[in-house]
């Protein structure tokens, strides 16, 4: 059976000198290849500028990749094709909370991507903008009030609602529970992991926090310098793992209280 998504030798160079006399090219991520199942959390680790936003980016569609395909469900994801891609594929951020727009109401920002992706009508929409926001635990008449009358972790909630209101397979967790106090961020995982059990959904987890990688995901790549060092299960990878610099990061934060 084919997976949720599959990529195959994804990888990303960029023009860094473009004189006329000269091209230079920096390659920021070596083609790259991974499977990833419904209801299946794949992490990505590494350090400062190893490539990891960058991954994010092309499964976005935010940039276009230079080789590489992503396939989900079977079919080719278009890099121009946003409205596919706007369906399939969300993304979350650190700051999540703070991407809200201050002048509008809950109800018109979980409506935008209803009016640009669906053809419900007001009533239909309305349903499911009460039916999501009661999904990520927040209250239907919520939809009424303004960003600012929420608190950190009730933004995170409505971003995160923002983010699977069009029912995507795929979500990129950027650094997404790091902005959140350990207490806060144990109850958005808690969340999300309803979510992805209720909703089928993917993640994939952009992580510098081993501790939430651990109790998180089911698999895991280590990225250095654009490449792929390490991959294979979470347990296997933090228990046994082979490559130096994968050894190195475990290290570096051994001694960290868990979360
Ligand atoms: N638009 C761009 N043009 C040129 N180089 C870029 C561009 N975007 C990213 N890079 C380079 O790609 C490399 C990987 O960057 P990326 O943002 O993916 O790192 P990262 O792993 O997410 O790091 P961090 O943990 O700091 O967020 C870096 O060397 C960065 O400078």
């Amino acid at each position: 059976m084919a997976s949720l998504i599959e990529v195959n030798d994804l990888s990303k160079r960029y023009k860094v000198n473009s004189g006329w006399w000269k091209k230079e090219y920096k390659t920021v991520l070596k083609p790259l290849s991974f499977k990833l199942e419904s209801k299946q959390t794949m992490a990505v680790v590494g350090g400062i500028g190893s490539g990891k936003s960058v991954l994010a980016k092309l499964l976005v569609g935010a940039a276009r990749p230079t080789t590489g395909e992503i396939i989900l469900n079977g079919q080719h994801l278009q890099t121009g094709n946003f409205k596919q891609r706007c369906q399939h594929v969300r993304m979350i951020f650190q700051d999540a909370g703070n991407t809200l727009n201050p002048s509008l109401t809950i109800k018109q920002q979980l409506e935008e991507p209803l009016l640009l992706n669906t053809r419900l009508n007001p009533q239909q929409r309305t349903l499911l903008i009460r039916q999501t926001l009661q999904k990520v635990g927040m209250l239907a008449d919520h939809m009424h009030f303004y960003p600012h009358m929420f608190s950190g972790g009730q933004k995170q909630r409505i971003s995160l609602a923002r983010a699977i209101i069009l029912e995507p397979q795929l979500v990129i967790l950027d650094e997404a529970l790091a902005a959140l106090d350990l207490s806060l961020r144990a109850q958005m995982i808690n969340l999300l992991l309803d979510l992805q059990q209720q909703m089928g959904l993917a993640y994939l987890l952009i992580s510098h926090d081993l501790d939430i990688v651990e109790h998180f995901s089911d698999k895991m790549i280590v990225l250095r310098d654009g490449e792929v060092v390490e991959t294979g299960t979470t347990e296997q990878v933090l228990k046994d793992p082979k490559d130096k610099y994968t050894k190195k990061l475990i290290m570096s934060q051994r001694k960290r209280p868990a979360i």
